[in-house]
């Protein structure tokens, strides 16, 4: 998946490992320079002057490879960051478009905070693992087999010492890597608890202000934040104990080189000038050997976070879409809507929601749906617009069983209005074209007329260009389902679910909402599901749900006689309001 997207940017690809090659070449190429130099100053043969112009020359050398690592470094991490901003973006966008494919049933299975989550938090894991494989995980083991080989070449006696190290290096890195390795771990997941917090909090402003929560909402930020803070603190203090231990080996490695090269010196003071020099770059090399094992150790740490961002992108992307549509012609279809034997689970729930529902509805209805709390109303309406689709039976709306309608057929067919008016941020209009893309003012007008909605906008100095913030915010609660049932209606559906989303209106513009659909829509079939009975008393024809099974249907009248269930919910709130 990766691959593919970085297969797109050859040339980014190919200059960040060109420039790579450049800083790890230069980086090898310096210490023989030293070499050089020290080699000079150690010559007895040579004036002073010879001495001055030889080092001046090999100094200018070095001058000019470091000033060619520099460029090196600063195009490398240029080019790194471009191919691994531009891959994270293409992938941000991708999982985005997929998660646009998902059915609702899919975005309840990960649920979206989690998808925002991916989208956010992995794609940058991604970006950050990409710019370290472009800047360093693959110039770790060019730079560690480089210097070894150079420091072996340099002093062939000395390749114990090494080898002693570079042993040495990774037993204290691998055990140092152990120790941190599950405090890595819990990064994650703290910060997945700690915006949660930060978000549940923010998002719920009101019921926290409202409940005087902020003391123990910043008690339970405070309780995540902590256990964060002990897993920095860990990692702290092992790195407090790398560091040392690190530069304890180099000490002893370097010691035990200049020992080693001096008693050489001694028993042979001919090689006294090569050796000298020798040296230097040899501890060098050394230095170079330590950096590559300690980054390659702490690389690898996050680059394994890097991976299970990777896997989780990798999930999204490769997830079939549960739900698909029939390649079938776009069709007109009339209101009736039936429901032959339909069972309904929720994912990962055994027990039935719904249980052998069957009932047929004539075109251009008005049905109300009654029933508990928890009976399953909203799940039986979910499954007109196949927002899910029935575990068992079979959904049809104009006679058609909708899994064989195209998403075009049920999209100009069926409305719903949920029981949460959710906007979005932009303009009136702009939501209202979510119903029909088409739709003009004259449209607007209709829809808001029938909604009432219309003596509100018609208030507003932009009308439908007036804008909406975050979730509709500057909104009251009845202005909100106001806009989504008149988004719900522009497109003249020829069923119209209205979810309990009149709840925020007061009765008068209940009232004045009802009157309306039977006025100006006629033939639409409009399924109304209410918490009370007095909504829907003038219903064609009531459904009566009672823990997820159809227990009776008829008009208002005929329940009162004979369905105990509605005679129960109807007398409750009778002696309510009485
Ligand atoms: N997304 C979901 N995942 C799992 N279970 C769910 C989900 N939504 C609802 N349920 C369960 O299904 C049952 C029926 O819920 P539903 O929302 O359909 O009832 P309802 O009659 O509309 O209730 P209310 O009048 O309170 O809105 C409940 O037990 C609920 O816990």
């Amino acid at each position: 998946m990766v691959m593919k997207a970085i297969g797109k940017y050859k040339l980014l690809v190919t200059a960040a490992l060109l420039t790579m090659l450049l800083q790890v070449g230069a980086t090898l190429w310096q210490p023989s320079y030293m070499k050089n130099i020290l080699s000079v100053m150690a010559n007895m043969s040579l004036s002073t002057s010879g001495k001055i112009d030889k080092i001046s020359g090999y100094g200018i050398g070095l001058i000019v490879i470091a000033v060619i690592g520099l460029i090196g470094s600063i195009l490398n991490t240029l080019t790194a960051a471009k191919l691994s901003q531009a891959v994270s973006a293409d992938l941000r966008e991708q999982t985005f478009r997929k998660i646009q494919t998902f059915s609702y049933e899919d975005i309840e299975k990960y649920k979206s905070d989690n998808l925002v989550v991916r989208m956010t938090n992995d794609v940058n894991q991604i970006q950050m693992l990409l710019m370290m494989v472009f800047q360093v995980l693959i110039r770790i083991p060019l730079l560690f087999v480089g210097a070894f080989v150079l420091s072996i070449i340099t002093m062939p006696k000395l390749w114990w010492i090494i080898v002693v190290m570079v042993l040495l290096i990774a037993v204290v890195t691998g055990v140092s890597m152990k120790s941190m390795g599950p405090h890595f771990a819990a990064f994650q997941s703290l910060m997945d608890r700690i915006n949660g917090i930060a978000k549940d909090n923010l998002r719920g402003a009101r019921v926290v202000k409202s409940f005087v929560q902020e003391k123990s909402q910043a008690e339970k930020f405070d309780a995540a934040s902590d256990e964060l803070l002990g897993h920095n603190l860990a990692v702290g203090y092992t790195f407090s104990t790398m560091v040392p231990a690190f530069t304890i080996i180099s000490q002893l490695a370097i010691f035990a080189a200049i020992l080693l090269v001096s008693t050489f010196v001694t028993k042979s003071p001919s090689v006294a000038q090569d050796q000298l020099g020798g040296i230097m770059s040899f501890i060098q090399y050394m230095m170079q050997i330590m950096f590559a094992i300690i980054m390659g150790g702490m690389m690898s740490m996050f680059a394994s976070r890097g991976m299970v961002s990777m896997g989780r992108i990798k999930e999204v992307l490769s997830t079939p879409t549960s739900m698909t549509f029939d390649d079938t012609p776009d069709e007109t279809l009339d209101g009736t809507v039936e429901f032959d034997h339909v069972s309904f689970a929720y994912p990962n729930d055994d027990a039935p929601t719904l249980k052998d529902i069957n009932f047929k509805l004539t075109s251009g209805e008005m049905v109300g749906i009654v029933g508990a709390t928890g009976s399953g109303k909203s799940t039986l309406a979910q499954l007109i617009p196949r927002l899910f689709d029935p575990t068992e039976g079979t959904v049809k709306v104009g006679g058609k069983d909708l899994k064989h309608v195209s998403q075009k057929t049920l999209k100009n067919t069926i409305s719903i209005v949920l029981q949460k008016a959710i906007l979005f941020s932009g303009t009136i209009a702009g939501n209202l074209k979510q119903g029909k893309p088409a739709a003009n003012d004259s449209d607007m007008d209709r829809a808001a007329g029938i909604a009432q909605a219309a003596e509100f906008i018609n208030r507003l100095p932009e009308r439908y260009n007036a804008p909406v913030e975050e979730r509709g915010n500057n909104f009251s609660g009845g202005q909100k389902q106001r806009l989504s049932i008149t988004r719900g209606v522009i497109k003249q559906p020829k069923v119209l679910i209205l979810d309990d989303s009149t709840s925020a209106l007061d009765a008068h513009s209940e009232k004045l909402v009802q009157e309306a659909f039977n006025r100006d829509l006629k033939g639409t079939t409009t399924i109304i599901i209410a918490q009370k009975i007095s909504s829907v008393v003038h219903a064609d024809t009531i459904l009566v749900l009672d823990e997820g099974r159809l227990v009776a249907q008829g008009t208002h009248h005929e329940l009162v006689e004979n369905s105990p269930v509605y005679q129960q919910i109807y007398n409750t709130q009778k002696a309510k309001e009485a």
